[in-house]
């Protein structure tokens, strides 16, 4: 993706799905709520969480500010909570904000002046700040210093400016993305995983008891299992199955609840929704699992090329169901079990094409 290019910024067309991993209006009005306030709160993340812990504890001991830290991983994985939980170890309050919003070395010299001493500033999609701006970064991340230039073309000065020692958060969902120079101003990077099943149904437990849900650990088990190893999407899952458990039953979250609340929101055992299958479905279907171009593909499935490279095939590609290939696009034989079909001359005599359209 062009991050320069407006489009960029332009809602993604499968942006209401409930899988998504953008959070939506209802997901940042509850997402407050749910969010862990300390590390011994914060679920999974072991690697992260025990190396953040041993850096806060060393900076607190010394009385001094935390070093900087960089969060990466996809989104909905807990950078914003995490940036949240050191501030609130460290005591400092907490300035958010986001690369997108800081196009000009101006607006940022507006934030870094403000700070005070301590205090924590979280950088959303830092891999998305205007170059200006990063070169800016540079210097008040090592020196804690800015030049501030006042005037335009040669009667230009730069006047320094001190400011405060304050702890930079940064969080991108590529550290790929960032300039080795910008990347090597950070004390301590830390990579965010997906989450295991098992840690996602700690999620949904300790969400439930936060939204005052009844459910039982299959539920909270199923729900997990669909969630595409992601607490955002996990809360967002619990919440709507609440409401069929409500309106359907008791309001009880058991494993049949969550099994046909979200049969119901087409999210399948696996965590696809209706976009991914009819992805996989055309594959597997129409072009006996490929190799298949991605624009012969998007055709068969009516969706812009850009949706289904971007929005559908990375968590086809990461559950191991669909590999790109040089040749085009190929289905894996979980694809094929996954969907309960039979892979062309793979089936029991005469059952061949029969198990190809099988639903
Ligand atoms: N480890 C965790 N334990 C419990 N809840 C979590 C954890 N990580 C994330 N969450 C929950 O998931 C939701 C999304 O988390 P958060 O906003 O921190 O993600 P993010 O990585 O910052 O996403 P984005 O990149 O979109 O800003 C929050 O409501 C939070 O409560």
């Amino acid at each position: 993706m062009n991050w320069d290019d407006e489009s960029a910024y332009a809602p993604s067309p499968a942006a209401d799905r409930l899988v998504d991993t953008v959070a939506d209006g209802e997901d940042q009005a509850v997402e407050a709520a749910l969010r862990p306030k300390d590390l011994g709160e914060f679920v999974g993340q072991e690697r992260v969480r025990e190396q953040l812990d041993l850096v806060l504890k060393a900076a607190r001991a010394r009385g001094a500010t935390a070093d900087h830290v960089l969060l990466s991983g996809a989104p909905g994985l807990g950078k914003t909570t995490l940036s949240m939980i050191i501030a609130a170890e460290m005591g400092a309050p907490i300035r958010i904000t986001s690369g997108p919003a800081i196009q000009h070395a101006g607006d940022l010299a507006a934030i870094l002046s403000s700070l005070t001493e301590g205090e924590v500033l979280f950088l959303d999609e830092i891999h998305r700040m205007s170059r200006p701006a990063e070169e800016m970064l540079y210097m008040a991340m090592e020196d804690f210093r800015v030049d501030v230039i006042v005037g335009k073309g040669p009667g230009a000065t730069a006047i320094p400016l001190e400011l405060p020692p304050f702890t930079l958060v940064g969080a991108t969902t590529r550290a790929g993305l960032l300039p080795p120079p910008l990347r090597d101003r950070f004390g301590f990077t830390g990579h965010m995983e997906f989450y295991a099943p098992a840690e996602l149904q700690r999620v949904v437990h300790r969400s439930a008891r936060l939204l005052d849900v009844a459910i039982e650990a299959e539920g909270a088990a199923e729900i997990a299992g669909r969630s595409r190893g992601t607490p955002r999407i996990a809360n967002r899952l619990l919440r709507r199955v609440r409401d069929y458990a409500q309106v359907k039953a008791d309001g009880v979250i058991t494993r049949e609840i969550a099994a046909q609340a979200l049969q119901v929101y087409e999210v399948d055992a696996r965590g696809l929704d209706r976009l991914d299958r009819a992805v996989l479905t055309a594959l597997l279907k129409l072009f006996g699992g490929g190799p298949v171009g991605l624009s012969t593909l998007a055709v068969a499935v009516g969706e812009e090329r850009e949706t289904v490279e971007e929005v559908a095939e990375p968590f086809l590609v990461r559950e191991g169901l669909l590999a790109r290939t040089p040749r085009g696009r190929v289905a894996t034989p979980a694809a094929w079990a996954h969907l309960g079909l039979v892979p062309p001359g793979q089936g029991a005599p005469g059952a061949g094409q029969g198990g190809l359209f099988a639903e």
